[in-house]
C-alpha cells in the first residue's frame, strides 16, 4: 500500500449538502458538528427559505443510521443534494476524512480503516486495525494531527471497551503523550482522562435529550456516572446522586462538579451501585453492555411513577421491553437508537415509567 500525495487546496467543488428549512438549520448543524459530519471547509448557503449545510460524507448511505435518525427527528423531509460550493478561505484545505477517502478506499471498504473518529478536547481517537502496517498507521496519525484543528495527541483504539470500568486500551500514534483533556458540550465542561475512564462524545446529543426532560423537583440517580456527563446534564434537578465503582472516574467527577459549580446538588459516591442505598424518581442506567444485570437494583431505587432511562445493546428493543414487563408494571414512554455499536447492533435507550 502506498500513500499518494494529495492536493491540499480546493477551489469550487461539488459538495454533498443537507437541504433543510432555515428555521431548523441551527439544530441540524449542531448534530452534524457533534458527529464530525459538518464540512467546515465550506460556508452554509441560503436560498429562499432553505439552508444547504455541507457535510463530509460523499454519499447519503455513508451517514451513520443513528445520526440520520436524529436529523430526521428535527426535520423528516431532509434532502441530500450535491451543489457547487466555493471553499471557505480560512479553512480551505483537505479535511482528515477526505484524506482517508482518497488514500485508503480499499481499507475503508474492508473495515481496516474507519472513517469516523472521536475528538475529546485536544485528543483524537481513530480506528485503524492491527493489520495496517505500523509505519502507515503512524503516517495516518500524523495526518490527523495536521488536518484536525486544535489537536495535540492522536491515539488509535487498541482494544474493545474492557472490564468493569469500561475502559479501552489506546496507542499513541502522533503528538504528545497526554491523556487528560477538557471536553465541552451542551454548555458544561468536563475533565476526561481517556486512559483511565470511559467517555464518549457521541452521547452528547443523548445527554441534551435527558437535560431537556429534567424537572426542578427531580431526584436523579446516575447509577454508572463515570466522570459525570449525565449528572451534570441534569443540573436543573433538585439533587443528583452520582455513583461509580471506578475511583479515577469519581476523582474526575469531583473536579467536574466544582468546575461546573454544582457542589450544592451533585453527591459523588465511589461505590458498587449494588451496595449503595439511594432513591430517586429519575434513574439513569448508562452501562449498555451489562445494564440487564442491574434492573432489580434500579427497581429498588426508583420511586413510584418514576422514570428509568435504560441503555442497552442489541438488534432491537424487544429484549429490553420483555425484561422490564416480566419484572414490573411499566410503560415505555420513549425509545430511540443512540448510536451504532457493531455492524449489526445498536445502543438503544428506552425511557420506562415504573408504576
Ligand atoms: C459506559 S460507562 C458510562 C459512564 C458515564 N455515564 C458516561 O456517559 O460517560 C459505565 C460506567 O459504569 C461503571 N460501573 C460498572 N459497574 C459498576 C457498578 N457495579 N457500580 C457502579 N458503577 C459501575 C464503570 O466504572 C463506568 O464508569
Amino acid at each position: 500500500m502506498t500513500i499518494t500525495e494529495v492536493e491540499t487546496t480546493i477551489t469550487a467543488k461539488k459538495v454533498l449538502c443537507c437541504k433543510v428549512p432555515t428555521n431548523k438549520g441551527e439544530r441540524i448543524r449542531k448534530i452534524l458538528l457533534d458527529n464530525n459530519e459538518l464540512n467546515k471547509n465550506y460556508k452554509l448557503k441560503k436560498e429562499d427559505n432553505y439552508l444547504f449545510i455541507p457535510i463530509i460524507s460523499t454519499d447519503e448511505t455513508e451517514i451513520d443510521k443513528s445520526i440520520m435518525e436524529n436529523l430526521k427527528k428535527i426535520y423528516n423531509n431532509i434532502e441530500f443534494i450535491e451543489i457547487n460550493m466555493l471553499g471557505n478561505p480560512k479553512t480551505n484545505k483537505l479535511n482528515f476524512r477526505e484524506y482517508l477517502l482518497k488514500n485508503f478506499k480499499k481499507e475503508i471498504e474492508n473495515g481496516a480503516v474507519v472513517l469516523s473518529y472521536d475528538i475529546i478536547g485536544d485528543i483524537v481517537i481513530i480506528q485503524i486495525s492491527d493489520n495496517i502496517d505500523e509505519n502507515i498507521a503512524k503516517k495516518i496519525g500524523a495526518k490527523a494531527l495536521e488536518l484536525i484543528p486544535s489537536v495535540k495527541s492522536v491515539y488509535r483504539r487498541k482494544s474493545e471497551i474492557l472490564g468493569e470500568f469500561r475502559v479501552r486500551e489506546l496507542e499513541l500514534l502522533a503528538g504528545e503523550y497526554k491523556t487528560l483533556t477538557m471536553y465541552k458540550e451542551n454548555g458544561y465542561r468536563l475533565w476526561v482522562d481517556v486512559e483511565k475512564v470511559y467517555f464518549s462524545p457521541r452521547l452528547g446529543w443523548e445527554r441534551k435529550r435527558i437535560m431537556e426532560k429534567v424537572k426542578p423537583e427531580d431526584i436523579v440517580v446516575d447509577m454508572f456516572c463515570g466522570v459525570g456527563p449525565f449528572s451534570i446534564a441534569c443540573k436543573n434537578a433538585k439533587k443528583i446522586y452520582a455513583i461509580d465503582i471506578n475511583p479515577d472516574a469519581v476523582e474526575l467527577l469531583k473536579k467536574n462538579i466544582k468546575l461546573n459549580k454544582l457542589q450544592h446538588k451533585i453527591i459523588p459516591i465511589n461505590n458498587d451501585i449494588r451496595k449503595t442505598e439511594v432513591k430517586g424518581n429519575r434513574i439513569i442506567m448508562n452501562l449498555p453492555k451489562f445494564a440487564h444485570l442491574f434492573v432489580d437494583t434500579a427497581l429498588k431505587m426508583v420511586e413510584k411513577n418514576g422514570i428509568i432511562h435504560y441503555y442497552t445493546v442489541g438488534t432491537d428493543y424487544n429484549e429490553a421491553i420483555n425484561l422490564f414487563k416480566s419484572k414490573c408494571n411499566c410503560e415505555i414512554v420513549e425509545k430511540r437508537i443512540v448510536k451504532s455499536y457493531s455492524p449489526r447492533e445498536h445502543i438503544f435507550v428506552l425511557d420506562i415509567k415504573i408504576y
